[in-house]
């Protein structure tokens, strides 16, 4: 089939690569005239293991296409794949102002009928609208269907998680578009959903909300165990043989970050607030990862008998999680800052990323940051980080805390060279 994607982000991207994978011919856009140059010219904008590779690949077969037009991109293909950004706006609630405008652009060129379907994450009821705008726009009713059709990738997994999707989540009454959006994924094994356009848009919220509840449930029942001098990865891992629980997602740490959790928990409650319906569980959950982090910056200062600009910190990590460049609402990133504010001393390392934080100083290498450091805190759980060589660690700083902000290092390893190591619940 001939797909047309809108978007050229992490998630227009990657489904771009499955989708040639797949066999299907791609046209990916982006309005970002530079992307689409450097992605013709082969340089990959994002980093994500295995995409590079896959997009070479299918740029070379002729199954993927970068341009910047839209409009074309509509006319030449059966099936439109929306996949622009769905930030938050100054209230929390999503901010369409990207989708409105593809939508305007996919108007004025709906010459014959199209399978329509919306990837970017928004809000229910955002089909509805949209059917509502292209009839507005004079589009004929019969030129078009749309379907949501919402993504569950990680960043980091994304090229395995989208050829190993848990569920594929269609959203349309009408049989044939979900027989046509079905055979997109020909070729991947993942149960199919099909169900109502509303309820797929909550499901793709229910779920980020969901995931955010269970992180930060984890994260205050570590200060719990912090307070007991318990352990969170043993509590955790007992919780977690419970089945109807779960092991995954229970990793207690500095608080979620990324382009996606925190800003679909505030569009969801948003959404629903609009409706007189307020969520005071989702507020605590917001409440609980927006303090996370001062509760461990208040552990450190402990440990370290103050924070202030005589004590020196290392920083291990700024991206929000590990595999992926993207800094999006990073909690390593929030937590130089903070300590920025506190005049502290500080330099850090991230394999990828080195963005400009007031204060910081960026090093080449994990053992160049922690040269002559008070403490050292492990911001992002990079497998750089947790194979460290904490004999030559422990040679390099002055002093010895290790702060294991996301519980990934061997307690032992670091103990045996001699330092302290300080995790989130664990003492
Ligand atoms: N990043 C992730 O891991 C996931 C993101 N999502 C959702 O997918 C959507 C896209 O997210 P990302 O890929 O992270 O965003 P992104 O910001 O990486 O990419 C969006 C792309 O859309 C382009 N764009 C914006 N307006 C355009 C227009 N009018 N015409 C053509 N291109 C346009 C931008 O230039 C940008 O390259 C969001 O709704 C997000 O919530 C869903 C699952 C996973
Ligand atoms: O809608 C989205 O964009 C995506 O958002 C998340 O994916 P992502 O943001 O890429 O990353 P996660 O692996 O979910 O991690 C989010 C944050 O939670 C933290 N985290 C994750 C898991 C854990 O056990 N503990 C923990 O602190 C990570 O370090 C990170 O800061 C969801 O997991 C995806 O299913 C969803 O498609």
């Amino acid at each position: 089939m001939n797909i047309g994607i809108i978007g050229a982000g992490y998630v227009g991207l990657t489904t771009a690569a499955v989708l040639a994978e797949l066999g299907h011919v791609v046209y990916c856009v982006d309005r970002d005239i530079g992307k689409v140059e450097r992605l013709n010219n082969g340089i990959i904008p994002i980093y994500e293991p295995g995409l590079e590779e896959m997009v070479d690949r299918h740029r070379a077969g002729n199954r993927l296409f970068f341009r910047h037009d839209v409009e074309e991109t509509v006319k030449q293909n059966e099936v439109i794949m929306i996949a622009v950004g769905t930030p938050s706006a100054e209230d929390g609630s999503a901010d369409l102002v990207y989708v409105r405008s593809v939508l305007n652009d996919i108007a004025g060129a709906l010459v014959d009928s199209k399978v329509i379907i919306m990837k970017s994450t928004v809000p229910p009821g955002t089909g509805e609208w949209a059917e509502s705008f292209l009839l507005e726009k004079g589009v004929p009713r019969e030129r078009f269907e749309m379907v949501s059709n919402p993504e569950f990738l990680r960043e980091g997994t994304a090229i395995y998680d989208t050829f190993h999707p848990d569920r594929i989540v269609i959203g349309t009454h009408n049989k044939s578009a979900a027989e046509i959006v079905q055979s997109l994924y020909a070729g991947i094994e993942g149960k199919i959903i099909v169900t109502g356009r509303t309820e797929a848009e909550l499901i793709k919220y229910g779920s980020n909300a969901f995931l955010a509840t269970k992180l930060s449930f984890i994260n205050e029942l570590a200060r719990v165990c912090d307070v007991y001098g318990a352990d969170i990865m043993d509590v955790a891992m007992g919780i977690g043989k419970d089945n109807r629980i779960g092991e995954r997602f229970l990793q207690a740490g500095i608080g979620y970050g990324g382009s996606c959790l925190p800003k679909d928990v505030q569009a969801l409650m948003a959404a629903a607030a609009s409706k007189n319906e307020p969520l005071k569980l989702l507020q605590a959950v917001t409440e609980v990862n927006d303090t996370q982090l001062e509760a461990y910056v208040r552990k450190l200062e402990k440990v370290l008998g103050g924070l202030d600009e005589t004590k020196h910190v290392a920083i291990w990590g700024a991206t929000f999680k590990e595999n992926t460049d993207d800094l999006r609402y990073s909690r390593a990133v929030a937590l130089m800052e903070e300590l920025a504010k506190k005049s502290c001393v500080l330099t850090a390392y991230d394999p990828l990323a080195a963005p400009p934080i007031a204060g910081v100083a960026w090093k080449k290498s994990a053992l160049e940051a922690v040269e002559g450091a008070d403490a050292v805190i492990i911001a992002t759980g990079w497998d750089e980080f947790k194979s460290g060589d904490w004999e030559q660690v422990a040679s390099r700083m002055k002093g010895s805390v290790v702060l294991d902000g996301r519980n990934v290092l061997n307690r032992i390893a670091v103990e045996q060279a001699g330092l302290r190591y300080v995790g989130v619940g664990r003492l």
